[in-house]
């Protein structure tokens, strides 16, 4: 493994939004949501989106990619301006509120690697810190946390790569990719001096009176004391640099394919543990539950420890009345289950075991509505993470299926690789389309490197 990498910072600026429009503001806040509230004091999601250019030179990089990606994020941040601001809990508040003035930008650094572009954009392993480098990082104090930071990188020769990382408790993954491809769509546009316009499925929604409380719990207050709490009344801002699992983590992807999802389906009818429930058996609920019996298995060890299995859905479609698909900022729940992990490990079994425990817990949401418990939601993962090391194992989903993020596309082509690499913090897998496979699905996995190793062996051997 190469870890003699060599990451140069080329530049650290600050990118303001355009001030092209008759409706900037001069200064304005936005309160956080019971959504927003649920996810104070989560780490940052990072993600890569890869670009492959053979034969990219510097200069081309610097002359005609760099100031392009530059106006157009500008020209972006215009639209999407509480992104340039910052998440602000100043001592005399109550709660922590978005604040964004016309002066705020966003931090992008620019950068240049000698890693192995090839290497770090395959499906292969390699080890979980090598993409480090290629991430920027919010600036936060006390009482002031930006929402977003950029990071180009060159890989002279090869391409380049955008790292984003973003505040979860500002920006959920609808968000946050709806960000990137306005961005790309500016960027992609031809005359781009002129193209200042996004079509409505890009034009984010602020209208914060959408989201509404129906529990009588006032969730936002309840959430954020829950924290504080679980904090001991902790209610720093600043973020947490800490890289958790990852210095002992391999990274690798893997892909199922609609062949491999038909066969999975038949299987998990075969196997049904309950064969008289209707399973809902999407691609990603057996993706999950199929993925978790195989990481739960590479652990290996007895099967006594506890096995917490959570995924964020999305509410926006499933709010009553529904809100616009393109409302900015979190609008999601995280349903979970707590179960022994021998469950997801038995050799006949495991697989059909988590694929109804997904399909329970999406089938859940549709049945019971989003709000069903929501005032216990974190209880769980707070109680969890009490319990002594190797005694729980986490399964957690980053990113979608359904952000067609390969798509996003700044005028040079597809992304030729997209990765989470906040999932190596705590073990938690991402999801998003396949690159290759149309329908299919790819898995990234940060695991350590015998139970990776192991995973892979006989990923798809036993179903397929
Ligand atoms: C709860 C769910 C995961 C359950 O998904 P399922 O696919 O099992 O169930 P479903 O009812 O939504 O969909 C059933 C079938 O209809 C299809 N379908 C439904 N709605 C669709 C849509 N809008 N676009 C494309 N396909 C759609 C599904 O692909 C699936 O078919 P088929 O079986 O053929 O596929 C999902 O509904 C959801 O909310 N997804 C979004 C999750 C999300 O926002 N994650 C990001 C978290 S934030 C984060 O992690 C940070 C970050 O990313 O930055």
């Amino acid at each position: 493994m190469a870890s003699s990498c060599i990451v140069k910072i080329l530049e650290t600026t600050e990118i303001k939004p355009s001030t092209e429009s008759p409706n900037f503001a001069s200064e304005s806040t936005l309160p956080l949501t019971l959504f927003d509230a649920y996810w104070f004091q989560i780490p940052p999601v990072e993600r890569l989106f890869f670009y492959n250019l053979n034969d990219l030179t510097p200069a081309d990089f610097s002359s005609e990619i760099l100031p392009k990606l530059k106006h157009s994020l500008s020209l972006t941040l215009h639209h999407y301006l509480p992104i340039a601001g910052s998440l602000k809990w100043p001592s005399h508040a109550p709660k922590p509120f978005i604040s964004y003035t016309p002066n705020n930008g966003v931090s992008l650094t620019v950068a240049q690697s000698n890693a192995d572009f090839h290497r770090l954009t395959g499906n292969g392993i390699y080890e979980a810190v090598e993409l480090h480098p290629l991430i920027p990082h919010l600036k936060s104090s006390d009482d002031s946390a930006s929402i977003l930071a950029l990071r180009i990188t060159l890989f002279p020769g090869k391409g380049f790569s955008i790292g984003i990382t973003a505040h979860h408790t500002v920006l959920d993954g609808k968000t946050t990719t709806m960000f990137m491809k306005s961005w790309a769509y500016l960027c992609k546009q031809r005359n781009i001096q002129n193209s200042h316009q996004l079509p409505p499925e890009l034009t984010p929604v602020f209208d914060r009176d959408v989201i509404r409380d129906p529990t009588g719990f006032d969730l936002d207050v309840l959430y954020l004391n829950q924290w504080l709490t679980y904090t001991i009344g902790n209610k720093s801002l600043k973020v947490s640099t800490d890289k958790g699992a990852a210095p002992n983590l391999v990274r690798a992807t893997v892909t199922i394919t609609p062949e491999d999802f038909k066969k999975m389906r038949e299987k998990v009818f075969s196997k049904s543990l309950d064969t008289s429930k209707t399973l809902h058996l999407s691609t990603f609920a057996l993706t999950l539950g199929y993925v978790s019996s195989c990481i739960v298995k590479a652990r290996g060890g007895a099967g006594d420890r506890i096995a917490c299995l959570a995924f964020t859905a999305d509410c926006r479609s499933r709010l009553d009345p529904p809100i616009s698909e393109t409302y900015f900022g979190n609008c999601n729940v995280v349903p979970s289950d707590i179960s022994k992990a021998r469950g997801y490990m038995d050799f006949e079994n495991g697989f059909a075991f988590g694929a109804e425990k997904v399909s329970n817990m999406v089938k859940g949401l549709k049945e019971k509505g989003v709000f069903e418990g929501a005032k216990d939601r974190l209880t769980p993962f707070f109680e969890l993470a009490k319990e002594a090391a190797g005694s729980v194992q986490m399964i957690t989903v980053a990113g979608s299926p359904r952000f067609d993020l390969y798509e996003t596309d700044f005028g040079w082509g597809r992304a030729w690789k997209v990765v989470v690499v906040s999932i190596d913090k705590n073990e938690a897998i991402s999801m998003a389309e396949s690159r290759d496979e149309k329908r299919g699905i790819e898995v990234g996995l940060a695991l350590k490197k015998p139970e990776m190793e192991r995973l892979l062996n006989v990923f798809l051997k036993d179903v397929v």
